[in-house]
């Protein structure tokens, strides 16, 4: 990790038509922070370089989380130490020790904020988090979130975090398809660094894009104009409360990267946040672009801290999710909520799962997919598929399983255990993401519920799953693809459900076992990590 200083008070002319209304200007509000995320080469340090060459006059404060043999653009130190640029500020650094943001470096990110902060005389307007390429913002985001009684938390603002995510368009279509993992990509992983190197390449991408407050599709110069289009259309399905903008090197407008800062029109001439071609409105300012919006009027949130840990049981490795029907985008993407308050007979899911095709093309055609559900696919080896999985190009939520055995050391955990079910481009997994709330006793509940999460408290409550039997217990599964069969996706799902027999034995099993024990402990082993199947 690399502290910089930086200062571009020297650039301002007198007079510069730049507002500033910065949140810091006030005694009562503290600098925020922007987490740059994005993977290896996606355009993070050129989008920092210009934040920090801002004619607005900023005073940034920025701390760079690289991974160990990947130094920060060393073009960007050069320059920064330069008394020319960027005011000429003294730069500090420090090197973290290997490990993942959302584990072993949590509490050093603190750290290295406070030692920023004591390192400059004159407080920031504002910090920029530029992040590794495997770092999972969401969960950098709940590290500060959750740094209330941090010293440093009387300096900057921790709560209001701003997460801006950089997509290279013009591999965004090949990264979906990927089958690697973040460590089977080169430089991408610290030596020693299981918990990132386990990552699946695609995943990583969803949850960037899916946790940004801006997304920045970025390279659109190396890209074509259909590539570009679709970067833009998925990623906006996969997080449509997102501002989106395309650009080239990075140049995004700049209130869009910081909080409370505004600018010129004239500095975003050549960003759209619009990508549909009937829109007339092609060279938008900044404040049009900020409102401007065609679709996506459902409620959209997501949070996906998730962990691999399949022993974790900490509750707050959670993810939420509100989702109702979506209209289709320029592209034909959209989504629904499969929800349920039964839990899953295992072995009838992963019947199902099985049976999921996986995609074989090297790269993202939606176009092509929308042709799927129209018939049967003919798969690699020239077997004929009508399944209606096919046509879904992300799925993701909470999924509660029944225990398959409640006999000595059966897998009772899983009465506790809710499951995260995540999908990707090819991949598939369910894993742990910690226990249920509704397995949580008193004042841990509370806490949980109140302390920590109150939106999502309140959202829970208001929804007909939670029982007082079984809590928050649920399927809540959102789907996301083009020109799918939705009727046929909840059929199949539907036919996984404990039927009502099923979940007689269930209360009856669950009651014997709790008159034996009262802990059913916290499995967690990977329930499912991949499909079978393969077509073109
Ligand atoms: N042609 C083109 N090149 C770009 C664009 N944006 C960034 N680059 C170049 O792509 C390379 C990688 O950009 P960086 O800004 O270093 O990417 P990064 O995400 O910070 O990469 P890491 O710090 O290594 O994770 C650099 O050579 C940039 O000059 C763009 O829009 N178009």
């Amino acid at each position: 990790m690399l502290f910089l200083l930086s200062s571009t008070r020297a650039f301002v002319p007198t007079g510069v038509p730049l507002a500033r209304h910065l949140s810091s200007l006030s005694a009562t509000h503290l600098p925020q922070i922007t987490l740059l995320g994005g993977f290896l080469g996606s355009g993070k340090t050129t989008t920092l370089k210009n934040i920090l060459e801002n004619k607005a006059g900023l005073k940034i404060g920025v701390i760079v989380n690289d991974v160990a043999e990947v130094n920060i653009d060393a073009a960007l130190v050069k320059d920064a130490r330069n008394p020319n640029s960027y005011g000429g500020e003294s730069i500090s650094s420090v090197q973290l020790s290997n490990g993942c943001a959302c584990c072993s470096l949590s509490s050093e990110l603190l750290d290295s904020l406070s030692t920023l902060t004591d390192m400059s005389e004159e407080p920031f307007d504002h910090v920029v988090v530029e992040l590794s390429g495997v770092a999972d913002p969401m969960a950098v985001k709940g590290t500060f979130e959750g740094g209330g009684g941090h010293p440093v938390s009387k300096k900057i603002n921790l709560k209001d975090t701003k997460v801006v995510t950089l997509v290279d368009s013009s591999t965004f279509g090949i990264d979906w398809m990927s089958w690697n993992s973040a460590g089977e990509r080169e430089n991408w992983v610290d030596e020693g660094d299981e918990c990132s190197a386990g990552q699946k390449v695609t995943e990583l991408l969803a949850e960037q894009v899916e946790s940004a407050d801006t997304i920045v599709v970025n390279k659109i110069d190396l890209s074509d104009s259909v590539r570009t289009s679709q970067a833009m259309e998925v990623v906006r399905s996969l997080n449509p409360t997102a501002k989106v903008f395309k650009s080239e090197f990075g140049r995004a407008p700049l209130e869009e990267l910081l909080t409370g800062v505004s600018s010129p029109a004239a500095e975003t001439e050549k960003n759209e946040c619009c990508s549909n071609p009937k829109c007339e409105s092609k060279t938008q300012s900044t404040t049009e672009a900020s409102s401007h919006s065609h679709s996506h009027s459902h409620d959209h949130s997501t949070s996906t801290s998730s962990c691999s840990d399949s022993k974790c049981t900490d509750p707050t490795h959670d993810h939420s999710h509100s989702h109702s029907h979506s209209s289709a985008n320029n592209a034909g993407i959209t989504s629904f909520t499969y929800q349920a308050s039964t839990p899953f007979n295992m072995n009838r899911l992963l019947n199902v799962l099985n049976t999921w095709p996986v995609p074989v093309k090297d790269e993202l055609d939606v176009v092509a997919m929308s042709s799927y559900n129209s018939g049967e696919v003919t798969m690699k080896d020239g077997e004929k598929v009508d399944n209606p999985f096919i046509s879904i190009l992300r799925s993701k939520g909470f999924c509660w399983m029944a225990p398959n055995s409640w006999e000595g050391k059966g897998d009772q955990w899983r009465h506790e255990t809710a499951m995260y079910w995540s999908h990707a481009g090819k991949h598939f997994g369910i894993t742990s993401a910690g226990k249920w709330w509704g397995s949580l006793e008193g004042k841990e509940q509370v806490k949980m519920f109140l302390e920590d999460k109150p939106e999502e408290y309140e959202r829970i409550m208001k929804t007909d799953w939670v029982t007082e039997e079984f809590g928050d217990r649920r399927q809540e599964l959102v789907f996301i693809g083009v020109n799918y069969d939705e009727k046929k996706i909840r059929e199949c799902l539907d036919e996984c459900l404990l039927t009502e027999e099923e979940m007689e034995a269930y209360r009856r099993n669950l009651n014997n076992f709790k008159q034996t024990t009262v802990d059913v402990g916290s499995g967690g082993a990977s329930l499912f990590s991949e499909s079978t199947g393969n077509y073109n």
